[in-house]
């Protein structure tokens, strides 16, 4: 059997979501899948894949302009195929602590696209960071990288999981007798 084709598409500023992108793609490579991680302002056909993770890097509150709009561009085919969402963000260990639900925007998308799952993933602001409020944060010492790989991985495992579970033909005894 071919190995299923999954998309990790990612909108970035600064080159953390994607870094958190490539981390996904490795793990599902490793699961055996035929995964592709592409930036999300590239992505202008979905209908090859099997499965979609679409990520954005969270800046006053919104996805990064290039993950909405892949979002919007493919909104037709990503309502037909299994889809996850990501945010990269939060500069501290919350998303480790608790499940940091979805920004308005990308609750919505959740919603309008029929998503599986959406979570949120510390994000990284270090001295390679770009921008005044970034090297302001570095400077009062409270950038960072909190993107955790296990905690990535193990998402990234279970899009697997759910993505073979999908494939998996359908069998007699799965049907609860009628009556
Ligand atoms: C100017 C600025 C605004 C940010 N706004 C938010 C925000 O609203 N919510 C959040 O969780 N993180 C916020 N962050 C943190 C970024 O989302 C985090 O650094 C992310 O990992 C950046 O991803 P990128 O490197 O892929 O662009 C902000 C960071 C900067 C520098």
């Amino acid at each position: 059997m071919n190995a299923r084709r999954v998309l990790v598409a990612y909108g970035t500023k600064a080159g953390a979501t994607a870094g958190i992108a490539e981390e996904i793609g490795r793990t599902l490579r490793d699961d055996g899948f035929d995964a592709v991680v592409l930036p999300a302002h590239t992505v202008t056909d979905v209908s090859g894949y099997d499965g979609v993770v679409l990520g954005g890097a969270l800046y006053a509150g919104h996805w990064t302009g290039e993950a909405r709009r892949c979002a919007r561009r493919n909104a037709e085919q990503l309502r037909h195929r299994p889809l996850w969402l990501f945010s990269s963000g939060p500069i501290d260990s919350c998303a480790e602590q608790h499940e940091i639900p979805p920004v308005r925007g990308v609750a919505r998308r959740v919603q309008q696209l029929g998503a599986r799952e959406h979570r949120t993933f510390g994000g990284a602001v270090t001295a390679e960071t770009s921008g005044p409020v970034a090297r302001a944060m570095v400077r009062r010492g409270k950038g960072g990288d909190f993107r955790n790989p296990e905690r990535i991985r193990a998402w990234a495992h279970q899009i697997g999981t759910e993505l073979e579970r999908a494939r998996e033909p359908f069998r007699v005894g799965d049907v609860e007798p009628a009556g």
